[in-house]
């Protein structure tokens, strides 16, 4: 029962939130959290309201364990939100699923999301956080880290090993947990195991989510990834799948900003072309600063072509040499713009890059991949692929370049598409933006 739902009959009844009797592995390969039955000592208020005048709170603890196994807490607790004021404009309850939950990008994540700071003041949400049996106490940490924050706007937050059980009425689906590329693991293998995961996750998304449910891939090789889990997921629109990209974005935004010195808000119109690796291609042609073409700002185009364009395709690197771990605040902060773009509208005259599904894209690049393109939104969760775009011969070749080490990477996960047998002749200078 949506917590949300400000016309229904909701009992309240609590349980202490951090007490399990158990927490067990069954048959299904699912871990269910079992609670103890609300003592009279814990229990709460229950107010069974169906009109706006609150009654007197009574406690109860006569039903037994609620049926939403996999709660966490504080979160298991319902209440009759026509009694609170403040509640009362109020939308409709979103679900939000996040995989990878207990991982950096996450931490710094899950926090934003329940702060309300991109969905809105008005938006409450649920948080379902997807994990692994390696995970499952670090997710619980979150959970009871989400709990003391005590956030207005978060209403759910359950945990689970199981992405039938998260993936549930999921609204959106931000797809963040993924296996490093360790040392000595070839590329093409890092493309298999993770490519496992998110043909898996397709299924889920497939069999349980809401028909319009918004997918934002995070988790590398993103582009291939997302592929991967779109082409698992037949029954929900192919638009709906996206890689991230903001990331690059962001950091293509704030270099023009410093070589130009200006603050990075005057840079605008900023596209990544192609897959989030060492071959994706910053666009300097079509951005601009101060609504100024770029390079009548900045004249140096050897700059613009040469440093510029590596600084940013391995900027996640250097990062990673410095922080001895990959970026996971500017990735949260990104993934939150990211989400932002498709639930406002637009800037006039402006865009913002996404990794989206090519086919029908008035580029000329290939068809039936995940390529990051400069988009258009309403603000309605959807996006439109921006017309008038230069493309002169340095852009186009660069993007070509991109556009083949995406066709080699989904040429060697054919055997998690559907489309036959894998053959894996990636180009020897695929590499993740991390990697150096
Ligand atoms: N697109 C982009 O712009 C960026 C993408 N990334 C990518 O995001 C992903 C997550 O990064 P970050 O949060 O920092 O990573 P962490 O290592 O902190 O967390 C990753 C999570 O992935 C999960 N995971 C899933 N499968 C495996 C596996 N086989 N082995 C180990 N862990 C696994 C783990 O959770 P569990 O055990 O619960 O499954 C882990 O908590 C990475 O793939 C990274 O490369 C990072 C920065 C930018
Ligand atoms: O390669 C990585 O894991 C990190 C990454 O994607 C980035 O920093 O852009």
């Amino acid at each position: 029962m949506a917590v949300a739902d400000l016309h229904t009959k909701i009992n309240l009844q609590y349980s202490s939130p951090l007490s399990y009797v158990s927490t067990r592995l069954s048959y299904s390969g699912r871990i269910s959290l079992r609670r103890p039955l609300p003592q009279p000592h814990n229990s709460r208020i229950c107010c069974s309201v169906t009109s706006k005048e609150v009654q007197a709170p009574v406690a109860v603890n006569t039903e037994g364990p609620k049926k939403k196994p996999d709660c966490y807490g504080v979160f298991c607790l319902t209440y009759d939100l026509m009694a609170e004021e403040e509640t009362k404009s109020w939308k409709k309850l979103i679900n939000i699923a996040v995989s990878g939950a207990a991982g950096m990008i996450s931490n710094h994540l899950l926090f934003k999301l329940a702060s309300g700071e991109v969905f809105g003041q008005d938006q409450p949400i649920a948080l379902k956080l997807l994990g692994s049996e390696r995970s499952f106490q670090a997710l619980e940490g979150v959970a009871m880290e989400l709990e003391d924050s005590l956030f207005p706007l978060l209403r759910e937050v359950s945990i689970s090993i199981d992405a039938y059980e998260v993936f549930q009425d999921a609204d959106w689906a931000l797809l963040i947990g993924a296996k490093p590329r360790g040392p000595g693991m070839e590329r093409a293998g890092l493309l298999d195991i993770n490519g496992q995961i998110f043909a898996e996750q397709g299924k889920a998304l497939n069999a349980v989510a809401s028909r319009n449910v918004k997918v934002i891939v995070v988790g590398n090789p993103c582009n291939t990834n997302a592929l991967i889990c779109l082409k698992n997921a037949p029954d929900i629109p192919a638009k709906n799948f996206h890689a991230l990209t903001r990331l690059d974005e962001n950091r293509a935004k704030c270099q023009l900003a410093l070589r130009a010195g200006v603050f990075y808000d005057k840079v605008s119109n900023v596209t990544i072309w192609g897959n989030h690796s060492t071959t994706q291609v910053p666009d300097f042609l079509n951005a601009k600063i101060n609504g100024v073409p770029v390079k009548e700002v900045i004249k140096d185009t050897k700059w613009l072509e040469e440093e510029f364009t590596e600084i940013v395709q391995k900027r996640g690197g250097v990062l990673i040499k410095k922080w001895g771990r990959s970026s996971a605040a500017s990735t949260a902060v990104s993934i939150l713009d990211a989400i932002r773009s498709l639930v406002t509208p637009t800037p006039e005259g402006d865009w913002f890059s996404s990794g989206v599904y090519t086919s029908g894209n008035p580029y000329g690049i290939a068809e039936d991949i995940i390529f990051s393109m400069p988009c258009r939104s309403k603000g309605d969760g959807d996006y439109e692929l921006v017309k008038d775009i230069i493309i002169d011969d340095f852009l186009r070749s660069r993007i070509k370049k991109t556009e083949a080490e995406l066709l080699a990477e989904k040429r060697c996960v054919a055997h998690l598409t559907g489309e036959g047998i894998a053959v894996c002749d990636l180009p020897g200078d695929t590499m993740l933006p991390g990697e150096m």
